[in-house]
């Protein structure tokens, strides 16, 4: 098994993914949206994106701030309010993700800026 560097800011990553994941029940952003099942995806989402992944790049030292792992995680909610139209409950389910994640997110700043 390859050990991957064990950097505090790695560690804080891996958890606050591990937190935001927790609010996502339904699984629908846990892996990327199967092309087999949705052939047309690529067409309207240019940059996909899942938790899957952002665990990878995270694993991968791809995220050099907390701004960038933000951006990913961003874009995982943009993308399913752009394919998703309104009175669907996978629409439903990014805008509940995007209010619960951002506490998460705001509270790892504030513990950010305290521990320097
Ligand atoms: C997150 C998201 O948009 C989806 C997650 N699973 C899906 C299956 C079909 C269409 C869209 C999706």
């Amino acid at each position: 098994v390859l050990e991957m560097q064990l950097t505090p800011f790695t560690i804080m990553l891996r958890a606050v993914l591990n937190q935001l994941q927790e609010k996502d029940q339904t699984r629908i952003f846990a892996q990327p949206v199967s092309i087999k099942e949705v052939p047309d995806y690529l067409e309207h989402i240019k940059h996909p994106m899942d938790f899957s992944t952002m665990r990878k790049r995270i694993d991968a030292h791809q995220y050099k701030s907390l701004e960038e792992f933000e951006d990913d995680f961003n874009l995982i909610i943009h993308n399913c309010m752009t394919y998703n139209s309104k009175e669907t409950s996978f629409y439903r389910s990014a805008v509940r993700l995007r209010d619960h994640g951002g506490a998460i997110l705001r509270k790892t700043r504030r513990d950010m800026e305290r521990i320097g």
